[in-house]
């Protein structure tokens, strides 16, 4: 066995590539796109050394194209979700014995793996299945998972590296930072490929085993990270990948003894129910586990009137618009000033006129389609309530249309009332709602903003006023575990911005960073000591002479 102190080559971000016209990355993401499209996948769950198919099979379509068929993945049940247990068990004790090294050379080749021969392949697999942009899939598919296992391993050495500052004369203080006790659960989301793979990776890294349960739209892209796993040379059990349904899942994994944790990234609805079975099972198991779930918000963009309205407008066409406003940071509502309204309202009429619409394969599109029917209906309701509205004027947008993909126009609306729904509710889609405030009320426009959602993920402040920053910053300071000072509040990068939101938007155990690593471990503390006592008296009990 190899002894020595290693260091790991330092973390850097995976540089974002351009795909601009006739470079080499669009050429490899066109043909990746045109390979994918040509076959149809048959995708297996992977539970232990087996790819297990049951012949239980969903189809897999692009949300921008629903007549055309990408694959099928066969669908499992409870007895799938007890065997990738049992197999994540089995596995437990040979991964969590194997030397740091070892785990973190599998998860520096899983970026590699990423960032090279498979970047192409994971872009066009989350373009397709979740309908992103060429841009969006590669700061996520690409760049963030890349930094998600890179940084990781760098935080990882980091957590072993702390050691107790202080051992007593004769003494050695150590702490070992052991696995958890039992499997990790990993339930992840739609809307980020980085995210998806990150919440099994991040617990395996630490030397745990995990079962892994992806959103059935994400399974595409899904299938792709297993495969990079795979070749990077996860071993068999450490990372099961099932597909079943989601309560059903959680019936096995919340009743089983050996469930030691939840790492969980989806809405603070389904965040709160697992909670509470956990809360109702805690007898059963046999070690407290540990629940990390970054969950929903209603992301705010506040405008000073000193803002420049250019940079608030821009702000809101990106923050709000991009990925079709399916990020959990997405600027959902804006507070803008009465004397800015004209030419911020003006800039995005003027460029939301000009955004594209339509297939990912089609680079020129800069708006795709939202994820599935079931979203889909959810926001044309959302849009056709608000049209029959009095107090709320549509903007822009306002159309939707189902008859190729799951097409949503990006819409703007502007409401009387700032707890209107939309200014409370997620809606998760391309949908903007708008109050506009009398400029000398800025600060009760924070208060305002501090109580209308259960949520504070993240938020932005746009202002030429440093007073306005600095009392915003401090107003605003639990209103969204991401803050953002003349930006969108959308786009944060590993490393750079750690990221997660507090009150309704999960635990803030900031994903990408060493507090999120912290929750995989349980730390042993060992004192030894050299030279031990041979008579239990101490000096103080010898009689005075
Ligand atoms: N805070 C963050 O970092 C962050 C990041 C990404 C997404 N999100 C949030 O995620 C949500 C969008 O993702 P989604 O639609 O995939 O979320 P979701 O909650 O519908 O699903 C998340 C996962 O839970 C599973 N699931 C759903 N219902 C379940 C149940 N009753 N029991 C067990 N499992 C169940 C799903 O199959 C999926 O794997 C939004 O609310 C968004 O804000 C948050
Ligand atoms: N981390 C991403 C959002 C992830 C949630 O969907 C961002 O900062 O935009």
């Amino acid at each position: 066995m190899l002894k020595g102190f290693f260091n790991v080559p330092p973390a850097v971000n995976e540089p974002v590539l351009n795909y601009g016209p006739r470079s080499v990355e669009r050429a490899a993401l066109k043909a990746a796109l045109e390979a994918a499209r040509s076959q149809q996948v048959d995708i297996p769950m992977y539970i232990g050394a087996d790819e297990v198919r049951t012949g239980n099979l969903k189809e897999l379509r692009p949300p921008h194209d629903h007549k055309h068929l990408l694959g099928t993945f066969h669908f499992g049940d409870k007895s799938h979700v007890n065997a990738a247990i049992d197999a994540a068990l089995a596995a437990k004790a040979d991964w969590e014995n194997l030397p740091w090294e070892q785990r973190a050379a599998i998860f520096l080749k899983a970026a590699d793996l990423v960032a090279g021969p498979y970047r192409a392949t994971i872009n066009a697999a989350t373009m397709l299945g979740q309908s992103k942009n060429a841009y969006q899939a590669e700061i996520d598919a690409a760049c963030e998972f890349v930094d998600f296992l890179r940084f990781n391993v760098q935080y990882m050495t980091e957590i072993y590296q702390q050691q107790p500052p202080v051992s007593g004369k004769g003494i050695w203080n150590r702490v070992e930072q052991r696995p958890l006790e039992g499997f990790v659960f990993a339930l992840t989301p739609f809307n980020f490929t980085a995210i998806a793979g990150n919440l099994p990776a991040s617990a395996a890294m630490m030397g745990n085993v995990v079962v892994w349960k992806p959103a059935d739209t994400q399974v595409y892209a899904a299938n792709v990270i297993m495969q990079i796993f795979k070749e990077a040379g996860v071993p068999p059990g450490v990372i099961n990948l099932i597909y079943a349904d989601g309560p059903e899942v959680g019936e096995v994994v919340f009743n089983h003894p050996d469930f030691a944790g939840i790492h969980f990234t989806g809405s603070t609805g389904v965040f709160q129910n697992i909670w509470q079975t956990i809360g109702t099972n805690i007898h059963k198991y046999k070690t407290y586990p540990r629940i990390v779930g970054e969950t929903g918000g209603k992301d705010f963009v506040l405008a000073h009137p000193s803002a420049n309205a250019d940079v608030v407008a821009v702000a809101l066409l990106r923050g709000a618009f991009e990925y079709q406003g399916q990020k959990c940071s997405a600027a959902s509502r804006a507070y803008i000033p009465a004397s800015l309204w004209p030419a911020v309202k003006e800039h995005m009429v003027r460029e939301m006129a000009t955004f594209k619409m339509g297939p990912t394969e089609d680079f020129e599109n800069f708006i795709n389609a939202v994820i599935s029917e079931v979203s889909f209906d959810k926001l044309a309701k959302y849009i056709d309530d608000a049209k029959a509205d009095d107090s709320v004027e549509l903007i822009a947008g306002g159309n939707y249309d189902k008859s190729q993909g799951w097409f949503i126009e990006p819409t703007v609306i502007k409401v009387d009332d700032p707890f209107y729904v939309t200014m409370c509710t997620e809606l998760f889609g391309p949908v903007l709602s708008v109050y506009v405030y009398e400029d000398d009320q800025f600060e009760q426009i924070m208060d305002t903003i501090d109580k209308t959602s259960i949520y504070a993920l993240t938020g932005s402040i746009i202002s030429q006023d440093r007073y306005a920053i600095a009392q915003a910053t401090q107003r605003l300071r639990n209103a969204a575990g991401n803050f953002y000072v003349n930006d969108k509040p959308t786009g944060a990068v590993v490393g750079q911005q750690p990221f997660g939101g507090a009150r309704g938007s999960g635990t803030n155990d900031k994903a990408g960073s060493m507090i999120n690593l912290l929750r995989w471990v349980s730390p042993r503390t060992i004192k030894e000591t050299f030279d031990p006592p041979k008579d239990y008296r101490y000096p103080f009990l010898q009689k005075e002479l």
